[in-house]
């Protein structure tokens, strides 16, 4: 079936060399527990585990970076080259991300990527972190979140970028884009993406704020799509997908990519500048200031 050529140019534009990195051990295949054909095959990498089902045509994508699947680099690499197998492979047709690590979706970015690391490697990292939300945002695949934890900042934008959002019902697991009470600011395309999903005004206050959002309030301002018990999630996720796998794919991502692409174009028009933009600003010593300090309470708030 043919894809917009839009979404194949944007695809194309995609590919990167840094995808190659180190300490990844990717496309290693295992059986799953109990099953025995290619449908129900596991495969994946260290920081991604994917539980494919042919028969259905969707795959369970599950982030394991432990303890907190903080977004590193590798996280990062593992996530891009997982998703790009799935759509490449015409057998699947959605994907449920979720997180193998208690409590947590997502922490969003890893700190430690961005404290005390030299311009380069801040930059290879923010591209990395690029290459995962246009990916995402763009997938011609469904990608439903399965929300079974804490879901901050990065966290949450993964989660925005994909179709549809089931979000736990648990107190401590709040979503939103709380950047400016770490002393730093979402980029355009953060912004962006949480506009086209909130709304402008909810957007302007939330973003200053550094608003997360518990189950109810989440629902309510329209960040996630439903609220359920925790053994729902999957479940429920699995619903979801199923509506949205009911509408036929070509008009699916054609009508998918008509909504999404000028948001992602904007990026892809000054990706370069972004990521000068975002180096110059997080090498600064009072951003690094902010970012230590953030994370010394992030270490002293234990125990
Ligand atoms: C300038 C451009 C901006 C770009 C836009 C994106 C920005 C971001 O994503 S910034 C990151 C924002 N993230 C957060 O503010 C979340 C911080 N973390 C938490 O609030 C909590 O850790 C939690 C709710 C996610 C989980 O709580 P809990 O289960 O109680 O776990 P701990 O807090 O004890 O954390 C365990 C361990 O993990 C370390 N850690 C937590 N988050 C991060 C992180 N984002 N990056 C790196 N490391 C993180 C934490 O310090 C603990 O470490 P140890 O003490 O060494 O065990």
């Amino acid at each position: 079936m043919a894809l917009a050529s839009g979404v194949r140019f944007a695809e194309r534009a995609l590919l990167r060399p840094w995808a190659l990195l180190r300490g990844t051990t990717l496309g290693r295949t295992e059986p799953a527990a109990g099953g025995g054909g290619d449908g129900a095959r596991r495969f994946g990498s260290q920081r991604v585990l994917v539980e494919p089902d042919a028969a259905s045509g969707v795959a369970v994508m599950k982030l394991r970076n432990p303890p907190v699947n903080a977004l590193s680099l590798e996280l990062l690499t593992e996530l891009v080259i997982s998703l790009e197998k799935l759509e490449n492979d015409k057998t699947f047709r959605g994907v449920i991300l979720t997180s193998d690590c208690p409590r947590v979706f997502c922490a969003g970015l890893d700190l430690t990527e961005i404290c005390g690391r030299n311009p380069a490697h801040c930059a290879e990292y923010w591209k990395a972190m690029q290459e995962l939300w246009l990916r995402t945002y763009l997938s011609s695949l469904v990608l439903v979140a399965a929300i079974n934890g804490a879901c901050p900042a990065g966290g949450c934008i993964i989660a925005l970028s994909c179709d549809c959002r089931v979000l736990a019902d648990n107190p401590k697991y709040r979503i939103g884009l709380n950047e400016t009470l770490l002393g730093i600011i979402a980029p355009f395309w953060l912004k962006d993406t949480y506009v086209n999903t909130i709304g402008h005004r909810a957007s302007e206050q939330a973003l200053q704020l550094g608003s997360l959002f518990p189950p109810a309030e989440a629902l309510q301002v329209g960040l996630v799509d439903q609220v359920v018990p925790e053994d729902q999630v999957q479940s429920t996720a699995l619903s979801e997908m199923a509506r949205w796998l009911a509408v036929p794919d070509h008009a699916r991502q054609l009508t998918k990519n008509m909504m999404r692409k000028a948001t992602a174009d904007r990026l892809l028009r000054q990706r370069d500048a972004d990521t000068q933009n975002f180096v110059s600003f997080v090498c600064r010593d009072s951003i690094q200031k902010s970012l230590q300090a953030y994370l010394e309470k992030l270490r002293q708030r234990k125990g």
